[in-house]
């Protein structure tokens, strides 16, 4: 099976994290979901090299911190298998532009539950519930 690794931003301005939406997409298990934004590792890129170039191609966004590792999650799509490795990261402004997505919110822990997260995401919002 295919596999692709990617890199995702779980970010906060107090404590209220950055959600977005992905556009309407011909695989329907990521169409329209909610996700944390970020991408793929390109090669000879780190991490946070990578984070970094998401997040400013993504958003037009600079974290003023990123944090150590906060979870790798593996998940099995039909078509792919997915590595997604997420970063908390610390916004000053709320003030972010979606240059990819089709929307965005900012919710507290308490209720990123009701939103439509990609499934390989659900870990991530599960281990964010558990810290609270
Ligand atoms: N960035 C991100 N991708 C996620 C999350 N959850 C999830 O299932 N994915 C999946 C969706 C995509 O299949 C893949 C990320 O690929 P992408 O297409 O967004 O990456 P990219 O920006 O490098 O895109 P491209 O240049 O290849 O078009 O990971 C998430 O929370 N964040």
């Amino acid at each position: 099976m295919n596999k692709i690794e990617v890199v995702a931003a779980i970010v906060y301005f107090k404590n209220e994290i950055f959600c977005v939406q992905r556009p309407k997409d011909k695989l329907s298990y990521i169409s329209e979901k909610f996700e944390f934004p970020g991408g793929k590792i390109e090669k000879g890129e780190s991490k946070i090299e990578a984070l970094k170039r998401e997040l400013i191609e993504e958003l037009n966004f600079t974290p003023i911190k990123i944090d150590e590792l906060f979870l790798t999650v593996i998940h099995e799509y039909p078509d792919f298998e997915l590595t997604m490795h997420s970063f908390k990261c610390y916004s000053k402004t709320k003030d972010i532009q979606l240059n990819e997505h089709i929307s965005s919110e900012w919710l507290t822990i308490k209720n990123l539950d009701k939103l439509d997260w990609a499934e390989a995401d659900i870990p991530i919002v599960n281990r964010l519930i558990e810290n609270e």
